[in-house]
C-alpha cells in the first residue's frame, strides 16, 4: 500500500468538498484514500475517484465497517452498502473500525469471506491492541494486513508498533498531525527550520521513517500539496530521537479499551 494517503474524516459531501480534495490529491500524486462508512462521505469519495482522471486500479481505497454494523451478517450487509455508495466492485482494504467487544471475531469472519471471494484485496483492523490481535490469531489463519491506530509524536505506541512489525502487520497512523495540535511545538519547529520543512512535513516524514503508513486529512489544496512533500529529505538519527522524546502516551481520540460507541 502507499506510504501516504489522504484521510477524509470530516471532508463533507456538501459542496463537493471531499470530491474536490480527492481530485486535487490525485493530481498531486496521492494514490491512497482512507474513508469509512462512519464518515458518511463514501458517495463523494466514489465520485472523486471516478472524476480524478486516473484508473481505479491505480488507486488504493480503504473503507471500514462501523461499530453498530458489526457481527457476521450485518458486516456483509454493511460492506454491500459501502460498495453501492462508492460505486466500486472491489475495495483495496476493508477494516474493522473498532474492536467492539463480543462482535469483532464474528466481524473478522465476514471480512475473511469477503477476502476469499475477492471483493477486498486486503483485510485489516483499526484501533486493535495486542490482546485484540491475539484473539484474531487464535481463531484465524489470516493475519490482518493493517492495524490503523492513533499515532503521532504525543502517542507513539512503540510496543504495539514492535508487536505489529513482528507479525508483519502494517501499522497505519490516524490523526498523524494530532488534529493540528502540534503545529506550535518548539522542538518540531526547530527541526523544521533545519530542513526547511513545516512541522506537518516533519511529523509525516517521521511516520514514514518509523515504517508507519500515514493518512493526513486536509481539504485545503496548499496543505494537501505540502503534506505530500515528504519524500525529498531524511531526518537524521538525532532528530528522530528528539521526536521520540516527545511521547506522552497522550490520546486525542478514544481509548480502544474504553470506548462506548
Ligand atoms: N480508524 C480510526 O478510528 C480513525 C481514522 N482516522 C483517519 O485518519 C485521518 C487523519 O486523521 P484526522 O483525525 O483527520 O486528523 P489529522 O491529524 O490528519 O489532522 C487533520 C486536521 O489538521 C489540519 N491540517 C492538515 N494538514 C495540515 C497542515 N499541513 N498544517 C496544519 N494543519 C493541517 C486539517 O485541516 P484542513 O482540512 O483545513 O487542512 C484538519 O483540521 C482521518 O481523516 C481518517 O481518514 C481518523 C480518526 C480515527
Ligand atoms: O474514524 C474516526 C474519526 O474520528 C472519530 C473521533 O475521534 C473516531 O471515533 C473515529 O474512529
Amino acid at each position: 500500500m502507499p506510504w501516504l494517503g489522504l484521510g477524509v474524516y470530516k471532508a463533507a459531501e456538501e459542496g463537493n468538498e471531499v470530491q474536490k480534495a480527492i481530485i486535487e490529491a490525485v493530481e498531486l500524486g496521492y494514490r491512497s484514500i482512507d474513508t469509512a462508512a462512519f464518515y458518511e462521505n463514501e458517495v463523494g469519495v466514489g465520485e472523486g475517484v471516478r472524476n480524478s482522471g486516473i484508473d481505479r486500479v491505480q488507486l488504493f481505497i480503504t473503507t471500514k465497517v462501523w461499530n453498530s454494523e458489526q457481527g457476521y451478517e450485518s458486516t456483509l450487509n454493511a460492506f454491500n452498502r459501502s460498495m453501492k455508495k462508492l460505486k466500486m466492485d472491489y475495495i483495496d482494504l476493508y477494516l474493522i473500525h473498532w474492536p467492539v467487544k463480543g462482535k469483532y471475531l464474528d466481524t473478522w469472519k465476514a471480512l475473511e469471506k469477503l477476502y476469499e471471494e475477492g471483493y477486498v484485496r486486503a483485510i485489516g483492523v483499526s484501533n486493535f491492541q495486542k490482546h485484540h490481535l491475539e484473539d484474531i490469531f487464535q481463531q484465524s489463519s489470516i493475519v490482518p494486513a493493517v492495524n490503523q491506530v492513533e499515532y503521532h509524536p504525543l502517542l507513539q505506541q512503540t510496543d504495539l508498533l514492535a508487536y505489529c512489525q513482528s507479525k508483519h502487520i502494517q501499522m497505519e497512523a490516524w490523526s498523524p498531525l494530532c488534529r493540528g495540535k502540534l503545529m506550535d511545538n518548539a522542538s518540531l519547529q526547530l527541526i523544521g527550520d533545519k530542513y526547511g520543512k513545516s512541522v506537518a512535513q516533519i511529523i509525516l516524514r517521521w511516520d514514514i521513517q518509523n515504517q508507519v503508513v500515514t493518512i493526513p486529512k486536509s481539504v485545503n489544496p496548499d496543505r494537501i500539496k505540502s503534506n505530500a512533500e515528504i519524500f525529498d529529505f531524511e531526518l537524521d538519527i538525532e532528530d528522530m530521537n528528539t521526536i521520540a522524546d516527545l511521547n506522552e502516551d497522550k490520546r486525542v481520540g478514544p481509548d480502544p479499551d474504553h470506548f462506548d460507541f
